[in-house]
């Protein structure tokens, strides 16, 4: 392939892709030659368009996501709102579902002054960060169990001043119960039976971080929003992800506790029910 104009290696690795049942495969291809050549995917077509060659290493790079490894951890970088975040073998990859949760809980900090905040299983500390470099004078914590995930969180983390705890969140930042004003969390949340289809998902995803525990997925969520009631003030805001067929069960496990009030269901950009908001009593 390194012989071969950029145009035709394009062509090439978007057909080997489309050939590994990789979803956008055309897209990947020039994400890949933009990640070896240092430009943006807009270049990369630009310079496909110019006749440039095609940078050396691509089709091993190709190869490897025809294998199914996700983009994320061939390049090493994910995007999530306006950070880039470093990623790689035991962390979650973040999701873009996840940035409208993260829109909410930010919509919800802006009226307030020196908002402190938490995120409860952090993972690459996507949503932490975000919090931590959008809203200003907020105060961020995160935690985090796997001490894999931790190490990633730590390298994205560290800059922004998030304080970000090694820890089980149903126990952490005991010493701050009650004084928080926003918890968001997006919780391992899939049922125990329900294996992800695509490999990058099923193989590469940590366990910890898909798995919500009980036939239904609901017992990590359970254990956040539990969590949240203990670390909130009264007032405080509580926004957590969860999968659209979760929407009912989990509000009605908000509800039953007694210590939420308006409690709504969020929706995703397509409409559909991906997560749960709530005032702590
Ligand atoms: C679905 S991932 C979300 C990661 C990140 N917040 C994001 O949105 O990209 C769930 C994260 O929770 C962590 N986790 C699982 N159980 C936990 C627990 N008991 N305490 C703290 N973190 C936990 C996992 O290791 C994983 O990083």
């Amino acid at each position: 392939m390194e012989s071969q104009d950029l145009a035709a290696a394009l062509r090439a690795a978007a057909a080997v892709l489309a050939e590994a049942g990789v979803p956008s495969p055309r897209v990947d291809a020039e994400l890949l030659a933009a990640h070896l050549l240092g430009e943006s995917v807009g270049r990369v077509r630009a310079l496909a368009l110019a006749g440039a060659p095609a940078p050396e290493g691509l089709d091993g790079l190709v190869a490897e996501r025809a294998q199914r490894v996700p983009l994320q951890h061939i390049t090493g970088r994910a995007q999530f709102r306006y950070l880039e975040l470093q990623v790689g073998p035991g962390v979650f990859v973040p999701r873009p579902e996840t940035e409208i949760v993260v829109q909410h809980a930010i919509d919800h900090a802006h009226g307030l002054a020196r908002p402190k905040m938490a995120d409860l299983g952090t993972g690459s500390g996507a949503i932490a960060g975000a919090l931590a470099t959008e809203v200003p004078g907020s105060r961020v914590y995160a935690v985090e169990l796997s001490e894999l995930a931790h190490a990633w969180a730590e390298r994205n983390l560290a800059p922004l001043g998030v304080e970000l705890v090694l820890g089980d969140l149903r126990t952490a930042l005991a010493e701050h119960d009650g004084t928080f004003d926003v918890v968001v969390s997006n919780p391992p949340y899939i049922p125990a039976e329900a294996v992800p289809r695509e490999p990058e998902v099923a193989e590469h995803d940590p366990q910890l971080a898909l798995y919500g525990g009980g036939a239904d997925g609901l017992e990590l969520p359970a254990a956040a929003a539990a969590a949240a009631a203990r670390l909130l003030k009264p007032g405080g805001y509580f926004i957590m992800e969860h999968a659209e067929v979760q929407a009912a069960a989990v509000a009605r496990l908000l509800e039953a506790s007694g210590r939420w009030r308006d409690v709504a269901t969020v929706l995703d950009l397509t409409g559909r029910e991906r997560a749960t908001s709530a005032l702590l009593r």
